[in-house]
């Protein structure tokens, strides 16, 4: 058993809150590895992860693919959520049943109960990949919270406040640990530090952050 089992052992559902409905709870995903991670690949399969383009036509560091019902897509005007992967013309690889079961434990586990996820972007961070400040902002519901679950490489997470100048707190978040945000706390900035190179036992050189929304 390594230190970090007994860790999570002796903490069983500890929560690090970030805010009054803003929480990290480490470890929370690790249950659900063993279904998750085969799951990961089967989507990465189907819809392989691709560089979107920031607004201002630039490509993002981080790449990016998605399951469920909807997809998060840019070009050079901005950002939608569409149904279609655009890469495939076909619909978007399902949401697995374990992934919609951890966001949904996780979700209560931050007091948001009835947490119905139509979107789970899907980004893959290298070594020095990053991403800048910015708000959750092309849903139409902004009542329900935002589950990220973290896998991989360790990440400098920055949670700030509701102006981009606000200066961020810094967490770090693990393979397994869930971020949930949501009401009061839904539209804080928040981003993530350039990643460092510690490769992982299972996922080597990269970090995946799995973020789960009601879009539509
Ligand atoms: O990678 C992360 O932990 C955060 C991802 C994020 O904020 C987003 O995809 O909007
Ligand atoms: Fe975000």
């Amino acid at each position: 058993m390594s230190t970090l089992d007994l860790f999570h052992q002796a903490q069983p559902g500890q929560r690090i809150a970030m805010g009054a409905q803003a929480f990290i709870l480490p470890g929370f995903a690790e249950p659900w590895l063993d279904r998750l991670l085969p799951a990961l690949e089967a989507i990465q399969r189907e819809a392989p992860f691709r560089q979107m383009m920031t607004k201002g036509g630039r490509r993002m560091s981080v790449q990016t693919t998605a399951c469920g019902k909807l997809g998060w897509v840019s070009n050079e005007y901005g950002y939608r959520y569409s149904p279609i992967d655009p890469d495939s013309g076909q619909p978007w690889p399902t949401m697995p049943d374990c992934l919609l079961e951890l966001a949904q434990h996780a979700a209560r586990e931050a007091g948001f109960n009835d947490f119905h996820p139509d979107t789970c972007l899907i980004n893959r961070y290298l070594p020095g990949a990053r991403m800048g400040l910015h708000q959750d902002k092309d849903e139409c519901d902004f009542n329900a919270p935002i589950v990220s679950i973290s896998l991989g490489m360790p990440a400098t997470f920055l949670f700030g406040g509701f102006k981009r100048s606000d200066r961020p707190a810094r967490t770090i978040l693990n393979h397994g640990d869930v971020a949930v945000w949501g009401g009061v706390d839904r539209m804080r900035f928040h981003g993530v530090m350039p990643l460092g190179d510690i490769p992982h036992p299972q996922l080597g050189s990269q970090r995946i952050n799995l973020t789960l929304r009601k879009a539509g």
